[in-house]
This record gives C-alpha cells, structure tokens and sequence, in this order.
C-alpha cells in the first residue's frame, strides 16, 4: 500500500510494460538500469535478427538474467516476447506459450527500429491471432501505420481506425496493449473497449509535445516513435493517467541508441529512460497533483491485465532533487545520452 509523506513514498515494487534491453555488451548497462526498479519487465524482441520463436527467446532471456547485476539476481526478472513476422505460425504460439513466453508483438513493418522483418499483411495473421486468443497470449501492438502517403503525426490514428479496429472487432477475445500510446484517438479507442483492450504511456509522452521536439533547433534525444504529438494529445495522456483508469499503465519504452546514432543526420528514434525511469513519472504525477495515483499505475495495473500476481516488496522514493547525469559511458567506451540530460527531477529512488 504506497505511503506518503511530504519528503517520502513508498510503492509496492514496480514493473515495466514495455522495454529495449537490447542484446550483446549493452546488456551489462540496460539490464542494471531496469532491475534498479523494477520487477519485471516485458522485454521487445526487436534484435536483429528479430527474437521470433520460443528457442530464440529462451536464449535471450538466459543472456539477460547472466547481466543481472549479483545483487539484484533474486529481484528481477525479464518477461520474454516473441516477434510476428509474415511466417510465424499458429504452432509458433503455441510453443512459446508452451515455453513460458509471455506475449506476441506486432510491428507494422517499417514502422519502427529494426521492423523491416514485420508483418506486412493483417490478414494473414488471423490464424496466429486466433492462436494467440485460444492460448490466451497477450498481443502487444506498435500502432502506426506505414503507408508513406501518411503524415507521421496521423499515423496511430490511421492505424487504430484500419487495422486495430478489425483486429479488435475479430478477436474480441484476445487480450490486447496499445503500447506508448500518444493521442487522444488512442485514450478514447482504449476507454471504450472492455477490459481485453489496454495501454501502456511512456514518461516521454507524458512529459513533452512536439514543441519539445522541434522548438529552438531539432531535438534527437526527444526523437521517438510514436512521435512526439501536439499538446492537446499530450494532455489527454496526463488527464487519463490522472483518472486513474486501469487500462492504462507504465511502460517506459526506454530504448538507448549511442549517442552518435541520434546525433546523426539521420537519426535513431528512441529515448534511454532507465536510469530515471520511476522518478520521472512520479514527476508527473506529482505536477498533476495526483502522486497517491502513482502507485496503482505503475505497480498494479499491468500485472492485473496479465493475470500476474501484484508484487509483494516496495521501492522507496525520496524527495531530493538530482540531475539526470549528461552521459552514460557503455562497456564499449561508447557515450548513450540519457533521456532528460541534464534535467532536474524531485524525486530520487532510495531502496530497492
Ligand atoms: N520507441 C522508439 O522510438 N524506438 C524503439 C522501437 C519502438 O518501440 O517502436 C527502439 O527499439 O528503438
Ligand atoms: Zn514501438
Ligand atoms: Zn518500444
């Protein structure tokens, strides 16, 4: 039961809905980041090559839980997904179910980091869909569109009107996540289904509108899909995550690119909010006066919709105000530039 003091909160442990560990040396760094936090976490299968079956996803998850830093071995553990390209198969579902996975993703293909092994054709994975229902698999959705006579600030609402609703109207069934949703298209699409349809809101879209992006000179580390939208969409995230609605929960998309990578002319979408993830939606929800709501969003709601138990340990934040540090060096030397560098935030994770 979260306590709160002027100076002190204290939450049932969180989890993250909706993470980029990514593989190799970086595992070292993004796996000690979440587990500082976070209890579990739905871990993306966009490697390249993409994790797209339940052998390829038991080898990621043995490589994530050999980076678990010593001290946090018990205390943290990846929830795995497997990726649906033109190829997977019913029996592809049933075996990752059968092996522990714990969701399916769909990308469009194109439509973000390391799809282009997407799905191109909805139709053709109705036979996966109607696995995934029968198993009872979460399907976990990148909502855009890619069509390139679609302007990029229309692309989750072209989707959610073409795709997401005849996936929804076929397979009421099945367990559904709008992931990093951020329109209010997406916030009245979610509200208006029944419990099998939920989403999860990165700090970033709750944080920042476009103007974050573009104002005073183009910004890459606020670069991410979604793109960041206008403030009236930016306020809907607020209000409903201020309502308190249970079908919308934390998923911090944190996604690092080396910092050459989206200071380039060309350059990466994805933020690296790890190291501050918790901090900063208690920033939010302090701003909209609403920190006793923090808790249930970030701690209970998730693992409700996946039929988890709710974590039994807690966190404690501090109210202290700290920097986001400018830089994180990799293993590899290598700088990552963390999303809100250099900003300040009020609160700081004490305990774990
Ligand atoms: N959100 C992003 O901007 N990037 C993510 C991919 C994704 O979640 O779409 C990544 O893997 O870098
Ligand atoms: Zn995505
Ligand atoms: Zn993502």
């Amino acid at each position: 039961m979260q306590q709160t003091t002027t100076n002190q909160l204290t939450l049932t442990l969180p989890d993250d809905w909706h993470l980029h560990l990514r593989d190799g040396e970086m595992l070292t760094e993004t796996v000690a980041a979440t587990a500082r936090c976070f209890a579990r976490a739905i871990v993306m299968p966009n490697l390249v090559p993409p994790v797209v079956n339940a052998e390829m996803a038991a080898a990621y998850k043995a490589r994530i839980n050999e980076a678990i830093p010593a001290n946090l071995a018990h205390s943290f553990t990846p929830l795995m997904t497997i990726y649906l390209t033109n190829q997977t198969t019913p029996q592809d579902i049933l075996a990752a179910k059968a092996a522990g996975v714990t969701a399916a993703k769909l990308y469009p293909a194109g439509a973000t980091t390391n799809s282009d092994a997407a799905v191109s054709q909805i139709d053709r994975l109705f036979p996966v869909f109607e696995a995934m229902t029968n198993a009872d698999m979460p399907l976990l959705i990148h909502g855009e569109v890619t069509d390139s006579h679609i302007d990029i600030f229309d692309r989750e609402k072209v989707f959610i009107d073409t795709i997401l609703n005849k996936i929804v109207s076929h397979f009421s069934q099945l367990r559904i996540v709008l992931e990093h949703i951020t329109t209010e298209d997406a916030v009245e699409f979610v509200k208006a289904q029944d419990n099998h349809v939920a989403a999860t809101i990165t700090p970033q879209h709750l944080l920042l509108n476009r103007n974050d992006l573009l104002v005073g000179g183009v910004r890459p580390h606020n670069y991410c899909l979604p793109v960041l939208k206008r403030n009236t969409h930016q306020q809907a995230l607020r209000e409903v995550v201020a309502s308190g609605n249970s079908k919308f929960f934390l998923g911090t998309d944190s996604a690092p690119h080396e910092k050459y990578r989206k200071e380039n002319a060309c350059g990466c979408a994805g933020c690296y909010s790890a190291w501050s993830a918790i901090e900063l939606y208690a920033q939010v929800f302090e701003e909209l006066g609403v920190i006793e709501k923090l808790e249930a969003f970030a701690s209970f709601y998730g693992a409700d919709f996946y039929q988890l138990p709710r974590n039994t340990q807690t966190i404690t934040l501090v109210k202290e105000s700290w920097q986001v540090p400018e830089e994180i060096i990799l293993p590899n030397g290598n700088p990552i530039v963390p999303f809100y560098a250099g900003k300040t935030l009020s609160w700081k994770l004490q305990s774990k």
